[in-house]
Formats: C-alpha cells, structure tokens, sequence
C-alpha cells in the first residue's frame, strides 16, 4: 500500500511518500518569513504549500491516483477523541471557516482533500485537539475559563507506542510523561494510553523557544491595560517572540547554548528553561500518582545532550527516562492510515462541530 504524507509546519511544509510501513521518500520545503509574510491569512498560504506538494510528486515520479491514501496532519477541530479519521467535506469547510485557532496544521487536511478530489481517501490521526483528559485537569480556577487540551498529540502518541514496545507492553498498559520539546513545549501526563492531562502548549506549562507558556496573571492584566500594545502584539509577545527569543534573540537551542558557554546570563536562561520543563514533569509524575513506566523526552531540543542533562539531574529518581530525539510526525501519520487500511482499526467518523 502506498500512503502520501502531507505535514505543513510553521516554517516548512513536508512531503512523505510510504510503501506500507516503510518511507520511500521525504522532502521538506523551507518558507522563509518574507515569503511567509505575502500571504495576509493562514488559508492564502494553501497555494504555496499545494505547490510544494506538487514539485515533491513530480521529483518522486508519482501521480494522486497512484496511493491508496493520503495522511494529512489534523488541525484544531473541537476536542476528540484520539485515533484516525475520515477527512470529509464537513471537516475542512471546519478548518477552512470555523477553527477558532489560526494554526498552520488546519492547512494539511483542506489541501489534502482538494488534491484528493474524491479519487483516493483522505484520513488524519491525531490532530493537535486530541482531547482525553480527565474532569479534574479541567479546571482553571474560574468557571468562565476551561483549560483545553491543544498539544503535541501526534509525537506524544508515537513515542508513547514506541516505548511500550521497548518494555514489552501495550500502549494501552503504558503510564508515562512525554515531554515534547519542541518550538513549543507540551509536558503530557499519559496515563493506560491516555493524554490525561497536559499543558496547552499555546498558553501554559515551561517557556519554550519561542513562548512564554504560563505567565503570573496579575502582570499579564496590566500588560493588557497599559496601552502600549494591541491584542495583536501581545498574542505575538507570547507566542513566536517569548521565551528563549526573548531573553537571548534566538528560537534555536543550539544557539543558546553556544552563547552559554561565554555569557552566563544566557545559561541562565537555558537552565531555568529546563528548570521549568522539570517541575512541570514533577507535576506530571504526581498526577499520575507516582506510577510512572517512563519518563520520555523528544522533540527537537532533545537532540542535545546537554540540555537533556540539564532536565535530567531534576528527575532521574522519578522513573526511567527515555529520549527520543526529534519529531515522528509523519511515520505517526503513515502508520495511523496504514492500520485503518489493514483493517487493525476502525476509521473515526467526525461528528461535526456539536456532535
Ligand atoms: N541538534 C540539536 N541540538 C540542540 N537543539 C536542537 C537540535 N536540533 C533542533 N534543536 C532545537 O529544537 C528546537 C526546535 O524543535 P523542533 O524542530 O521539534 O520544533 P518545531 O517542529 O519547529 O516546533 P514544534 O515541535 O513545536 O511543532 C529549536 O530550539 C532548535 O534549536
Ligand atoms: C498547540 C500545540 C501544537 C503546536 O504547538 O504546534
């Protein structure tokens, strides 16, 4: 069976083609924030991303009609359940018209089905609104404001599945912390399988690359009220400018940590941004009543070492961990395709908005 892989980011778009559970092809597309920059709304980039789809098709040989399935990254649906879905009309006039977030994987599905045209079905797993938390993480400390379950759904789920392979169990039987450590940061408590609780990787948890997480809330209500900026600013002061650009000027770790080694401000920073990532893993491990299988570690900044250690000297007593560095989003999007072809799962219908 052949699957096309479609995962738009926030600064690049990738194109995966497997032959069953195997990747016969990957290209990424970078966008730089100039060409990013011409397109005034998220959907008038579909172009942009469409055509990259298209080049990376025509480099690999292959026409839509050739897959049994394409597998587009999900957006911000209202929350679901986690699994694969039926990519349907009603999904994307959603995600083109409705979706309350502006976030850049809302494009993958809407592509996808207009390339698909009714020739080849479209599915998703995943997406980042996977819902399964518990009534208790709900609450914010005021009725008017739910906490929302919006993370790394996808990567947490895969390496979830991968280490319960490694200790021999089913994702089912598996309790762990996954913390995703990437542009943005979600810290999940996943308990028998399930993300339970998790920090809105927009708004809350440790500060990130690139964003503030969660912010002491008196001081955000006079930022708010001080007059020197529009809603559009501080949306952007807290997400895409806080965090590490804030304080060093730059969303790269590997950066950082280079300036660290001469500035010891700048490693300051870097390790109280792993000083926050591990209390929220510590929050997690309580959660989860202490009965921790793994404590996992991914996403990009997981590729260091250093940083790795930095978390790790905080709560190496927890559990064992375990790092997976970097993202597994498209295998994760082959795969959940894959296992509703084989007929090892059932694809989800989606309900629509109320249902
Ligand atoms: N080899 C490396 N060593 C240290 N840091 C790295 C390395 N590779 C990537 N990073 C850091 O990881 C961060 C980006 O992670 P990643 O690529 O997972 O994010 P993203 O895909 O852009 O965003 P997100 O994961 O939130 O969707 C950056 O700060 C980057 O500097
Ligand atoms: C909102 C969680 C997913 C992301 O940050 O990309």
């Amino acid at each position: 069976m052949k699957v096309l892989v479609i995962n738009p980011g926030s600064t690049s778009t990738k194109v995966a083609i497997y032959e069953n559970e195997r990747c016969i092809f990957l290209e990424t597309y970078e966008h730089s924030p100039e060409e990013l920059a011409k397109c005034e709304t998220l959907m008038d980039q579909e172009p942009l991303r469409r055509n990259c789809i298209l080049s990376a098709l025509e480099k690999a040989g292959f026409k839509i009609e050739d897959f049994d399935a394409i597998a587009a990254r999900g957006g911000i649906l209202p929350p679901l359940e986690s699994g694969t879905y039926v990519v349907d009309e009603r999904m994307v006039n959603y995600l083109k018209h409705e979706s309350p977030v502006k976030h850049v994987s809302n494009l993958a599905c809407v592509i996808a089905y207009e390339l698909a045209n009714g020739k080849v079905p479209v599915y998703t797993t995943d997406p980042v609104s996977v819902d399964e938390m518990v009534p208790e993480a709900r609450f914010s400390g005021i009725p008017e404001i739910e906490r929302k379950s919006l993370s790394h759904a996808l990567n947490i789920k895969i390496v979830c599945r991968k280490v319960a392979t490694e200790l021999s169990k089913a994702l089912e039987e598996l309790n762990a912390v996954v913390a995703h450590l990437g542009g943005g940061i979600s810290i999940a408590a996943v308990e028998k399988g399930k993300i339970i609780d998790v920090n809105n990787a927009n708004d809350e948890g440790p500060f990130s690359p690139e964003r503030t997480g969660e912010l002491p809330v008196g001081d955000v209500v006079r930022m708010c009220f001080s007059g020197k900026y529009t809603k559009d600013e501080l949306k952007k002061k807290f997400v895409g400018r806080g965090g590490l650009v804030a304080y060093l000027g730059t969303n790269d770790l590997r950066k950082a940590l280079e300036m660290a080694k001469k500035d010891r401000n700048a490693l300051l920073v870097v390790k109280a941004m792993a000083y926050q990532i591990a209390k929220e893993i510590g929050g997690m491990c309580a959660v989860l009543k202490g009965k921790v299988d793994a404590i996992i570690l991914t996403g990009g900044m997981a590729h260091s070492n250093e940083f790795v250690e930095m978390i790790k000297e905080h709560v190496y007593k927890f559990a064992p961990i375990f790092v997976l560095p970097g993202e597994f989003e498209m295998e994760a999007l082959a795969l959940g395709t894959l296992r509703v072809m084989k007929g090892e799962e059932k694809a989800k219908i989606w309900g629509g908005p109320n249902g």
